[in-house]
Protein backbone atom coordinates (compact mmCIF):
# COMPACT_ATOMS: atom_id res chain seq x y z
CA UNK A 1 0.00 0.00 0.00
CA UNK A 2 2.53 2.35 0.95
CA UNK A 3 5.26 1.74 -1.73
CA UNK A 4 6.81 4.63 -2.87
CA UNK A 5 6.13 5.21 -6.53
CA UNK A 6 7.24 8.56 -7.45
CA UNK A 7 10.04 10.88 -5.89
CA UNK A 8 9.49 14.71 -7.14
CA UNK A 9 11.73 17.07 -6.58
CA UNK A 10 12.04 20.85 -7.34
CA UNK A 11 13.76 24.40 -6.04
CA UNK A 12 11.45 26.57 -4.14
CA UNK A 13 11.93 29.74 -2.25
CA UNK A 14 12.56 29.44 1.67
CA UNK A 15 11.56 32.87 3.63
CA UNK A 16 14.81 34.13 3.09
CA UNK A 17 14.32 34.49 -0.42
CA UNK A 18 16.63 31.82 -0.73
CA UNK A 19 15.99 28.44 -2.99
CA UNK A 20 15.47 25.40 -0.90
CA UNK A 21 14.76 21.74 -1.71
CA UNK A 22 11.06 20.47 -2.29
CA UNK A 23 10.33 17.01 -2.34
CA UNK A 24 7.14 15.00 -2.98
CA UNK A 25 6.55 10.95 -2.70
CA UNK A 26 3.93 9.52 -3.85
CA UNK A 27 2.47 5.71 -2.97
CA UNK A 28 1.12 3.07 -5.16
CA UNK A 29 -2.45 3.73 -3.55
CA UNK A 30 -2.10 7.44 -4.46
CA UNK A 31 -1.21 8.67 -0.92
CA UNK A 32 0.60 12.04 -1.24
CA UNK A 33 3.60 13.82 0.91
CA UNK A 34 5.23 16.94 0.40
CA UNK A 35 8.01 18.41 2.52
CA UNK A 36 10.70 21.20 2.01
CA UNK A 37 14.05 21.59 3.81
CA UNK A 38 14.68 24.89 5.81
CA UNK A 39 18.36 26.08 5.98
CA UNK A 40 20.15 27.45 9.05
CA UNK A 41 22.23 31.03 9.63
CA UNK A 42 23.65 30.20 12.45
CA UNK A 43 24.58 27.19 11.93
CA UNK A 44 26.92 24.46 13.73
CA UNK A 45 29.99 23.54 12.09
CA UNK A 46 29.16 19.28 12.73
CA UNK A 47 25.83 19.66 10.93
CA UNK A 48 25.11 17.46 8.06
CA UNK A 49 26.04 19.07 4.45
CA UNK A 50 23.27 21.23 2.78
CA UNK A 51 24.37 21.78 -0.82
CA UNK A 52 23.02 24.49 -2.85
CA UNK A 53 19.84 23.72 -4.22
CA UNK A 54 20.09 23.08 -7.92
CA UNK A 55 23.32 20.61 -6.78
CA UNK A 56 21.42 18.74 -4.17
CA UNK A 57 18.51 18.03 -6.47
CA UNK A 58 20.50 16.60 -9.57
CA UNK A 59 22.18 14.30 -6.83
CA UNK A 60 19.47 13.14 -5.57
CA UNK A 61 17.83 12.42 -8.86
CA UNK A 62 20.83 10.61 -9.44
CA UNK A 63 21.72 8.41 -6.54
CA UNK A 64 18.79 8.54 -4.12
CA UNK A 65 15.47 8.79 -6.28
CA UNK A 66 16.57 4.94 -8.45
CA UNK A 67 16.93 3.62 -4.86
CA UNK A 68 13.23 4.31 -3.46
CA UNK A 69 10.88 4.43 -6.24
CA UNK A 70 9.20 1.08 -6.73
CA UNK A 71 11.44 -0.14 -4.04
CA UNK A 72 10.67 1.34 -0.68
CA UNK A 73 7.61 1.67 1.38
CA UNK A 74 6.90 4.95 2.78
CA UNK A 75 5.17 3.52 6.20
CA UNK A 76 8.73 1.86 7.05
CA UNK A 77 10.39 5.34 7.98
CA UNK A 78 13.09 3.66 8.69
CA UNK A 79 13.50 1.66 5.25
CA UNK A 80 13.39 5.07 3.63
CA UNK A 81 15.98 6.60 5.43
CA UNK A 82 18.59 3.68 5.41
CA UNK A 83 17.77 3.81 1.96
CA UNK A 84 18.60 7.71 1.60
CA UNK A 85 21.99 6.99 3.62
CA UNK A 86 22.77 4.20 1.38
CA UNK A 87 22.36 6.59 -1.79
CA UNK A 88 24.67 8.81 -0.21
CA UNK A 89 27.31 6.98 1.36
CA UNK A 90 28.97 9.88 3.87
CA UNK A 91 27.97 10.15 7.05
CA UNK A 92 27.05 14.19 6.55
CA UNK A 93 25.19 13.82 2.78
CA UNK A 94 28.01 15.48 1.27
CA UNK A 95 26.79 13.49 -1.69
CA UNK A 96 23.37 14.15 -2.21
CA UNK A 97 22.53 17.24 0.49
CA UNK A 98 21.11 16.45 3.92
CA UNK A 99 18.48 19.68 2.56
CA UNK A 100 17.31 16.63 0.09
CA UNK A 101 17.77 13.96 2.46
CA UNK A 102 15.34 14.94 4.45
CA UNK A 103 13.00 17.08 2.22
CA UNK A 104 12.21 13.39 0.93
CA UNK A 105 12.66 11.36 4.74
CA UNK A 106 9.50 14.08 5.38
CA UNK A 107 7.95 13.85 2.44
CA UNK A 108 7.89 9.85 2.60
CA UNK A 109 6.32 9.96 6.09
CA UNK A 110 4.30 12.72 4.66
CA UNK A 111 3.02 10.19 1.97
CA UNK A 112 2.66 7.03 4.98
CA UNK A 113 0.11 9.25 6.66
CA UNK A 114 -1.87 10.59 3.80
CA UNK A 115 -2.21 6.78 2.58
CA UNK A 116 -2.92 5.24 5.83
CA UNK A 117 -5.40 8.02 6.54
CA UNK A 118 -3.92 9.01 9.23
CA UNK A 119 -2.41 12.51 10.82
CA UNK A 120 0.88 12.88 10.65
CA UNK A 121 1.57 13.12 14.16
CA UNK A 122 -0.21 9.94 14.64
CA UNK A 123 1.68 8.05 12.25
CA UNK A 124 4.99 9.03 13.80
CA UNK A 125 3.88 8.90 17.17
CA UNK A 126 2.10 5.81 16.89
CA UNK A 127 -0.93 4.31 19.46
CA UNK A 128 0.24 5.04 22.64
CA UNK A 129 1.75 8.86 22.20
CA UNK A 130 -0.12 10.18 25.33
CA UNK A 131 -1.20 13.50 25.35
CA UNK A 132 1.35 15.19 25.97
CA UNK A 133 1.88 18.79 23.99
CA UNK A 134 4.45 21.06 23.47
CA UNK A 135 4.55 24.70 24.81
CA UNK A 136 6.20 26.82 22.23
CA UNK A 137 9.21 28.69 22.45
CA UNK A 138 8.66 32.32 20.61
CA UNK A 139 11.20 34.56 19.30
CA UNK A 140 10.20 38.28 20.08
CA UNK A 141 13.85 39.80 20.02
CA UNK A 142 16.80 38.98 18.31
CA UNK A 143 19.95 39.37 16.19
CA UNK A 144 23.07 38.08 16.07
CA UNK A 145 23.66 36.49 12.75
CA UNK A 146 19.76 36.94 11.97
CA UNK A 147 19.86 40.45 11.95
CA UNK A 148 22.53 43.21 11.69
CA UNK A 149 23.17 45.59 14.13
CA UNK A 150 20.55 43.96 16.50
CA UNK A 151 21.34 42.58 19.85
CA UNK A 152 24.28 40.06 20.41
CA UNK A 153 22.18 37.49 22.15
CA UNK A 154 20.72 35.93 19.08
CA UNK A 155 16.92 35.13 20.33
CA UNK A 156 14.60 36.57 23.28
CA UNK A 157 12.64 33.35 23.86
CA UNK A 158 9.05 34.20 25.56
CA UNK A 159 8.43 30.68 26.90
CA UNK A 160 4.49 30.91 28.17
CA UNK A 161 5.04 27.59 30.77
CA UNK A 162 1.97 27.89 32.18
CA UNK A 163 -0.33 28.25 29.52
CA UNK A 164 -3.69 25.94 29.64
CA UNK A 165 -3.28 25.11 26.03
CA UNK A 166 -0.95 25.04 22.69
CA UNK A 167 -3.69 27.75 21.78
CA UNK A 168 -3.33 29.80 24.27
CA UNK A 169 0.57 29.64 24.23
CA UNK A 170 0.51 30.74 20.83
CA UNK A 171 -1.52 33.58 21.12
CA UNK A 172 0.34 34.35 24.62
CA UNK A 173 3.47 34.57 22.70
CA UNK A 174 2.21 36.32 19.54
CA UNK A 175 0.73 39.15 22.08
CA UNK A 176 3.76 39.27 24.34
CA UNK A 177 5.80 40.43 20.47
CA UNK A 178 3.03 42.74 20.04
CA UNK A 179 3.89 44.05 23.76
CA UNK A 180 7.64 44.12 22.54
CA UNK A 181 6.28 46.41 19.69
CA UNK A 182 4.69 48.82 21.93
CA UNK A 183 7.69 49.04 24.32
CA UNK A 184 9.72 49.53 21.96
CA UNK A 185 7.90 52.38 20.36
CA UNK A 186 7.39 54.56 23.72
CA UNK A 187 11.25 54.48 23.87
CA UNK A 188 11.32 55.59 20.65
CA UNK A 189 13.42 52.64 19.42
CA UNK A 190 12.77 51.96 15.26
CA UNK A 191 12.94 48.30 14.90
CA UNK A 192 12.73 46.16 11.62
CA UNK A 193 12.69 42.12 12.32
CA UNK A 194 15.25 39.59 11.75
CA UNK A 195 15.23 36.52 9.80
CA UNK A 196 12.55 34.86 12.18
CA UNK A 197 10.38 37.57 12.65
CA UNK A 198 11.87 38.62 15.76
CA UNK A 199 12.25 43.08 16.59
CA UNK A 200 15.35 43.32 15.41
CA UNK A 201 16.38 46.75 17.47
CA UNK A 202 20.09 48.47 17.75
CA UNK A 203 19.42 48.21 21.36
CA UNK A 204 22.06 46.54 23.81
CA UNK A 205 21.42 43.10 25.21
CA UNK A 206 21.19 44.83 28.87
CA UNK A 207 17.68 46.68 27.08
CA UNK A 208 16.18 43.72 25.54
CA UNK A 209 16.31 42.11 29.19
CA UNK A 210 14.12 44.97 30.84
CA UNK A 211 11.74 45.23 27.53
CA UNK A 212 11.41 41.19 27.03
CA UNK A 213 11.12 41.08 31.20
CA UNK A 214 7.88 44.25 30.99
CA UNK A 215 6.53 42.75 27.94
CA UNK A 216 6.22 39.22 29.31
CA UNK A 217 5.16 40.11 33.38
CA UNK A 218 2.82 42.64 31.42
CA UNK A 219 1.07 39.70 29.36
CA UNK A 220 1.27 36.87 31.94
CA UNK A 221 -1.32 39.77 33.80
CA UNK A 222 -3.75 40.10 31.12
CA UNK A 223 -3.63 35.99 30.48
CA UNK A 224 -3.56 35.25 33.57
CA UNK A 225 -1.27 32.43 33.31
CA UNK A 226 2.80 32.29 33.84
CA UNK A 227 4.90 33.48 30.98
CA UNK A 228 8.69 33.49 31.27
CA UNK A 229 11.30 33.92 29.24
CA UNK A 230 14.58 31.88 28.02
CA UNK A 231 17.53 32.78 25.38
CA UNK A 232 19.25 31.29 22.70
CA UNK A 233 22.34 33.08 22.95
CA UNK A 234 24.32 31.11 20.06
CA UNK A 235 27.36 31.78 21.42
CA UNK A 236 29.61 30.24 18.76
CA UNK A 237 29.13 33.26 16.61
CA UNK A 238 30.32 34.96 19.45
CA UNK A 239 33.12 33.47 20.07
CA UNK A 240 36.83 34.58 18.86
CA UNK A 241 38.44 31.20 19.21
CA UNK A 242 42.34 32.51 18.32
CA UNK A 243 41.61 34.88 21.88
CA UNK A 244 39.77 32.55 23.60
CA UNK A 245 37.21 35.13 24.19
CA UNK A 246 33.53 35.94 23.44
CA UNK A 247 32.64 39.23 21.71
CA UNK A 248 29.80 41.76 22.67
CA UNK A 249 30.88 44.44 20.42
CA UNK A 250 33.66 46.14 22.90
CA UNK A 251 32.84 44.13 25.34
CA UNK A 252 35.01 40.48 26.22
CA UNK A 253 34.47 37.95 28.34
CA UNK A 254 36.63 34.84 29.05
CA UNK A 255 35.17 31.32 29.15
CA UNK A 256 34.82 31.32 33.01
CA UNK A 257 32.93 35.18 32.46
CA UNK A 258 30.71 34.16 30.07
CA UNK A 259 29.52 30.98 32.70
CA UNK A 260 29.42 33.51 35.30
CA UNK A 261 27.51 35.97 32.86
CA UNK A 262 25.08 33.50 32.03
CA UNK A 263 24.27 31.95 35.50
CA UNK A 264 23.38 35.51 36.76
CA UNK A 265 21.37 36.15 33.95
CA UNK A 266 19.29 32.92 34.61
CA UNK A 267 18.77 34.01 38.56
CA UNK A 268 18.16 37.82 37.85
CA UNK A 269 15.60 37.05 35.09
CA UNK A 270 14.32 33.57 35.93
CA UNK A 271 15.19 32.37 32.75
CA UNK A 272 13.52 28.97 31.91
CA UNK A 273 15.76 28.09 29.14
CA UNK A 274 19.17 28.73 27.66
CA UNK A 275 20.49 27.70 24.39
CA UNK A 276 23.79 27.17 23.51
CA UNK A 277 25.53 29.73 26.02
CA UNK A 278 28.78 28.58 25.47
CA UNK A 279 31.02 28.06 22.03
CA UNK A 280 30.15 24.55 20.62
CA UNK A 281 33.48 23.12 21.35
CA UNK A 282 33.39 23.51 24.94
CA UNK A 283 31.47 20.39 26.42
CA UNK A 284 33.59 21.37 29.56
CA UNK A 285 32.07 25.12 29.84
CA UNK A 286 28.55 23.15 29.14
CA UNK A 287 29.14 20.84 32.16
CA UNK A 288 30.21 23.94 34.59
CA UNK A 289 27.20 25.63 34.11
CA UNK A 290 24.52 22.69 33.98
CA UNK A 291 25.98 21.48 37.30
CA UNK A 292 25.26 25.56 38.49
CA UNK A 293 21.92 26.61 37.63
CA UNK A 294 21.32 22.65 36.10
CA UNK A 295 18.22 22.31 38.60
CA UNK A 296 16.64 25.90 37.99
CA UNK A 297 16.63 26.41 34.29
CA UNK A 298 17.24 24.05 31.02
CA UNK A 299 20.56 24.10 29.24
CA UNK A 300 19.83 23.18 25.89
CA UNK A 301 22.41 22.42 23.21
CA UNK A 302 22.27 23.47 18.93
CA UNK A 303 25.24 23.95 17.73
CA UNK A 304 26.70 21.75 20.35
CA UNK A 305 24.75 18.57 19.61
CA UNK A 306 23.68 19.41 16.15
CA UNK A 307 21.08 16.50 16.61
CA UNK A 308 23.78 14.09 16.06
CA UNK A 309 23.64 10.78 18.54
CA UNK A 310 27.49 10.46 18.46
CA UNK A 311 27.91 14.04 19.89
CA UNK A 312 24.94 13.74 21.88
CA UNK A 313 26.45 10.89 23.68
CA UNK A 314 29.52 12.94 24.50
CA UNK A 315 27.26 15.54 26.10
CA UNK A 316 25.81 12.86 27.77
CA UNK A 317 28.93 11.63 29.53
CA UNK A 318 30.31 15.44 30.37
CA UNK A 319 26.91 16.07 32.16
CA UNK A 320 27.01 19.19 29.31
CA UNK A 321 23.22 19.40 28.72
CA UNK A 322 19.38 18.72 30.03
CA UNK A 323 18.65 19.90 26.78
CA UNK A 324 19.02 18.58 22.99
CA UNK A 325 17.76 21.02 20.52
CA UNK A 326 16.19 18.97 17.36
CA UNK A 327 16.80 19.99 13.48
CA UNK A 328 15.65 17.78 11.18
CA UNK A 329 18.18 18.89 8.80
CA UNK A 330 21.23 19.26 11.14
CA UNK A 331 21.25 15.25 10.91
CA UNK A 332 19.43 14.58 7.22
CA UNK A 333 16.71 11.98 8.18
CA UNK A 334 13.60 11.81 10.46
CA UNK A 335 14.74 8.49 11.55
CA UNK A 336 17.92 9.99 12.73
CA UNK A 337 16.24 13.03 14.36
CA UNK A 338 14.00 10.33 16.46
CA UNK A 339 17.07 8.81 17.28
CA UNK A 340 18.52 11.59 18.71
CA UNK A 341 15.14 12.48 20.67
CA UNK A 342 15.00 9.12 22.14
CA UNK A 343 18.61 8.95 23.04
CA UNK A 344 18.11 12.56 25.29
CA UNK A 345 14.95 11.69 26.97
CA UNK A 346 16.63 8.09 28.37
CA UNK A 347 19.02 10.14 29.30
CA UNK A 348 16.87 12.93 31.17
CA UNK A 349 17.61 15.07 28.75
CA UNK A 350 14.37 17.60 27.34
CA UNK A 351 13.90 17.79 23.39
CA UNK A 352 13.06 20.28 21.93
CA UNK A 353 12.22 20.42 17.74
CA UNK A 354 12.87 23.36 16.15
CA UNK A 355 12.59 25.23 13.58
CA UNK A 356 15.57 27.09 11.76
CA UNK A 357 15.77 30.84 10.27
CA UNK A 358 15.29 30.03 7.23
CA UNK A 359 12.02 28.17 6.94
CA UNK A 360 8.90 27.61 4.50
CA UNK A 361 5.56 26.78 5.09
CA UNK A 362 6.17 23.08 5.78
CA UNK A 363 4.64 21.93 9.15
CA UNK A 364 6.55 18.61 9.52
CA UNK A 365 8.10 19.63 12.70
CA UNK A 366 5.17 20.67 14.61
CA UNK A 367 3.89 17.07 13.98
CA UNK A 368 7.12 15.68 15.13
CA UNK A 369 7.29 17.55 18.55
CA UNK A 370 4.04 16.49 19.26
CA UNK A 371 4.62 12.84 18.03
CA UNK A 372 7.69 12.80 20.31
CA UNK A 373 5.94 14.50 23.26
CA UNK A 374 8.60 16.83 23.06
CA UNK A 375 8.14 19.67 26.04
CA UNK A 376 8.88 22.30 23.63
CA UNK A 377 8.74 23.53 20.01
CA UNK A 378 10.76 26.02 18.81
CA UNK A 379 9.12 27.83 16.19
CA UNK A 380 9.22 31.59 16.68
CA UNK A 381 6.02 33.79 17.12
CA UNK A 382 5.16 35.62 13.85
CA UNK A 383 5.21 35.72 10.31
CA UNK A 384 3.76 33.33 7.87
CA UNK A 385 6.38 30.14 7.58
CA UNK A 386 6.13 30.29 11.67
CA UNK A 387 2.92 30.63 12.12
CA UNK A 388 2.36 28.01 9.41
CA UNK A 389 3.68 25.32 12.29
CA UNK A 390 1.78 27.81 15.07
CA UNK A 391 -1.38 27.21 13.63
CA UNK A 392 -0.75 23.20 12.87
CA UNK A 393 -0.25 23.11 16.48
CA UNK A 394 -3.73 24.40 17.39
CA UNK A 395 -5.25 22.39 14.78
CA UNK A 396 -3.66 19.24 16.58
CA UNK A 397 -4.31 20.02 19.53
CA UNK A 398 -8.18 20.05 18.88
CA UNK A 399 -8.31 16.81 17.10
CA UNK A 400 -5.20 14.61 18.99
C1 LIG B 1 17.04 28.47 14.69
C2 LIG B 1 18.31 28.82 14.85
O1 LIG B 1 18.99 29.53 13.92
P1 LIG B 1 19.62 28.92 12.58
O2 LIG B 1 18.52 28.19 11.89
O3 LIG B 1 20.11 30.13 11.87
O4 LIG B 1 20.71 27.98 13.03
C3 LIG B 1 19.07 28.49 16.08
O5 LIG B 1 20.24 28.83 16.20
O6 LIG B 1 18.51 27.85 16.96
MG1 LIG C 1 20.27 27.84 18.29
Amino acid sequence: MTLITEVRLRRVLDSRGNPTVEAEVTTESGGFGRAAAPSGASTGAHEATSLPASEAIASAREHAVPRIEGQVYAGDQRSVDAALRAADGTESFDEIGANSAVAISMAAATAAADTLGAPLYQHLGGAFRGNEFPTPLGNVIGGGEHAAEATHIQEFLAAPVGAPSVADAVFANARVHGAVGEILAERDVAAAKGDEGAWAPAIDDSEAFEIVAEATEQVAGEVGFDIGFGLDVAATELYDADEGVYRYGDTERTPDEQIEYVAGLVDEYDLVYVEDPLDEEDFEGFADLTDQVGSETLICGDDLFVTNTERLDRGIEAGAANALLVKPNQIGTLSDAFDATERAVENGLAPVISHRSGETEDTTIAHLAVATAAPFVKTGAVGGERTAKLNELIRTEETA
